[in-house]
């Protein structure tokens, strides 16, 4: 039976619906135990989901829809379940098979290191399940930590003097203002969560929240160790300047009671994530670790959707207990590339609130702050210390409403939105051609290249960082990497164009304008997985181009040459330019989406746009389709967090 099982894995496989990893792990599990088509056919379908982002596999799913799931045929469905045999028809049956397995731990068994963990109605690869139950305890733990105890009313009054200091004016409309409520119940216990879409002020409240810590650090205060990170180097450099803007108008309003403008000089540069565990290269263990943590009391963490479950995992092994952390974030991003969508879990009830009469009355005290009835609930630990800001400061205007639109699944406004084409900000064409996206890449991209063309020999780093923000101010964003309406498609199209328009001169793979995207960190080059630069003359050798990265106003610079993963980066996916913003972002769905497509790639590439938004779609029903989808991540943590 196994061998027929396998044959029609080989067949998916052929047909590029199955990574050749997901029959191998079946394969490798086969060899260590009795292997049953049914088991091999959950261990197919569990590596296939932790490809696409799902840290586990919800054994109810396996006789829901799986062909949906998979975005397969009715008929390769069919041919892959005929070849197992019987199918167990109800998720009782599938949890007795399972659990029977030599190479499955069913949690609470004896565990004799197993490979693949039954957990409830959940079946993992071991290396998720000790991510997931780790994040889990971890946040639990920070979230009930620390919460003011011995002298809390002194304390209280204290956070709250600061506080109308910090936040002098009543929140707009009069209401809840969930800016300063956010930084209260982020002094309460060693996590904080502050998560809202775009120009929320999420930097704003953090900035204050900052100030807060300092203000009531006591004899701490000159000594308290601040870190500042994001999951990409461009994210970082954007949180450190926001902050520092922040901070350096604060001191003026706080003058001599605080020194902020010292202490926000001793906070140092934010990092990636990545530079501050201390990656090495070769080895996915960082340098610091539960054994050698982090020297922080505070760690401030930006675009936290994009934080995938082991970075997760291991971010929160290297924090002592004792430090605070605070995660900021739009919960309705699209989730890490990698497996598990932990801001979206963790946040799960922030929408709702689900505050405990306990969490209402320290807000009440500490703020004067009043929480209206319906956010009032049962949530758990971590929902008490969550706070979702929701009023957007910068993001009003048809950008904003279309973003609203899609984010509550509502096709009908966000068509309306599109078509009322207010103040040209928001453009839709529908059928579009590829000469129309040519043609909108030949407009936003003359700018910047007219600059390259312009540049000096004796040009200054000043005038290269023009040309990086000249080029910055406009993007093209794809929502898939292959085919004609895809990443790689339209860079070679768009290559063409420009170079046809006598704006490039492409003379091999490395041409003087040529903007590239850096694919896998490069340790001795300095440069990580979605850096983008752009490539310009050296000036220091006739012929030699290197290239440019910014990093807020400041520039770094490579030998393009050394530079091996990158790849053109005229047009990138939505994924990859999370955490960036762009005055002008156009966005292109496909033909055909293969059910692939969801609501928050199209909420995330509209929040990429600034002041103007233009989408064009080859086939509009494509666009439809996604806002009426929600991705759906499996993953126990939500469960976890609420145990
Ligand atoms: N309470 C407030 N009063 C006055 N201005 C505010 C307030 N909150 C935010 N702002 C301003 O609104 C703008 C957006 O705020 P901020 O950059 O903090 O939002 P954000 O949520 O961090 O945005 P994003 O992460 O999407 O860039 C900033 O100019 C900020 O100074």
């Amino acid at each position: 039976m196994s061998k027929e099982f396998f044959e029609q894995v080989d067949v998916l496989t052929e047909a590029g619906q199955l990574r050749r990893l997901s029959g191998a792990f079946a394969r490798f599990i086969a060899s260590v135990g009795a292997a049953s088509p049914q088991l091999m056919a959950a261990c197919v379908l569990l590596s296939e989901l932790e490809g696409r982002g799902h840290s586990c596999l919800l054994l109810s799913e396996l006789n829901a829809d799986p062909a949906a799931l998979m975005g397969w045929s009715g008929d390769e469905w069919n041919d892959l379940r005929a070849s197992v045999g019987n199918w167990p028809e109800t998720v009782a049956d599938w949890r007795a098979l399972l659990a029977a397995a030599t190479q499955v731990w069913p949690v609470g068994a004896a565990d004799v290191n197993q490979p693949l963990v039954l957990d409830g109605d959940r079946l993992y690869l071991r290396r998720y399940w000790q991510d997931e139950t780790h994040v889990a305890g971890a946040v639990r733990s920070r979230a009930l930590g620390g919460v003011l105890a011995a002298d809390a009313d002194a304390e209280t009054a204290e956070i709250r003097r600061w506080l109308d200091i910090l936040f002098p004016h009543a929140a707009r409309g009069g209401g809840t203002d969930w800016q300063k409520v956010a930084c209260a119940v982020a002094m309460r216990g060693k996590l904080g969560i502050i998560t809202g879409g775009p120009g929320t002020g999420k930097t704003y409240t953090v900035a204050r929240l900052l100030a807060l810590l300092f203000a009531t650090a006591g004899p701490r205060q000159a000594g308290l160790r601040v870190a500042l990170a994001a999951p990409t180097g461009k994210a970082a450099a954007r949180l450190k300047q926001s902050i520092d803007i922040a901070l350096d108008e604060l001191a003026e309003k706080v003058g001599s009671a605080l020194p902020l403008r010292e202490l926000a000089a001793r906070m140092g540069a934010a990092r990636t994530l990545h530079s501050l565990l201390g990656a090495r290269p070769d080895t996915r263990a960082f340098q610091h670790h539960a054994g050698n943590q982090l020297d922080v009391d505070v760690l401030i963490v930006d675009e936290a959707s994009m934080i995938h479950l082991e970075m997760m995992s291991a971010l929160l092994a290297a924090l002592p207990p004792q430090a605070t952390l605070i995660l900021l974030g739009d919960k309705d991003q699209l989730a890490s590339v990698e497996a598990g969508a932990v801001l979206g879990d963790l946040c799960h009830n922030a929408e709702a609130g689900e505050y405990l009469p306990e969490t209402l009355s320290y807000v009440h005290a500490s703020t004067g702050q009043e929480i209206p009835e319906s956010f009032a609930g049962h949530g758990g630990p971590i929902a008490q210390q969550t706070v979702m800001l929701r009023e957007s400061r910068r993001f009003g205007g048809p950008i904003g409403a279309l973003a609203l639109a899609v984010n509550a699944g509502d096709t009908a406004k966000a068509v309306e939105v599109l078509r009322s084409g207010q103040d040209g900000k928001v453009v839709w064409t529908d059928l579009a051609q590829s000469s129309d996206l040519l043609q909108l890449a030949l407009s936003g991209y003359r700018p910047y290249l007219q600059l390259v063309k312009n540049l000096p020999e004796n040009a200054d780093d000043i005038v290269r960082l023009a040309i990086l923000k000249s080029f910055e101010s406009f993007r093209i964003l794809c929502a898939v990497r292959e085919g004609e309406w895809g990443v790689s498609g339209l860079n070679d199209a768009i290559e063409q164009r420009l170079q046809s328009a006598g704006l490039l001169k492409r003379t091999g793979e490395w041409y003087v304008g040529r903007p590239v995207m850096v694919t896998r960190n490069d340790y001795a080059s300095g440069v990580f997985n979605g850096d983008i630069g752009l490539t310009l003359p050296d000036p220091a050798r006739p012929g030699a181009l290197r290239v440019y990265f910014s990093e807020g106003e400041t520039l770094r610079s490579v030998l393009a040459t050394r530079l091996r993963n990158v790849e053109t980066a005229f047009a990138m996916t939505v994924h990859k330019s999370q955490g960036s913003e762009f005055l002008h972002t156009a966005m292109v769905l496909p033909k055909d989406g293969g059910g692939m497509l969801a609501r928050e790639l199209i909420y995330t590439g509209i929040t990429r746009a600034r002041d103007y938004f233009t989408l064009l779609t080859p086939n509009g029903q494509v666009l439809l389709d996604a806002i009426g989808q929600r991705t759906q991540r499996a993953s126990g943590l939500r469960h976890l967090l609420d145990a």
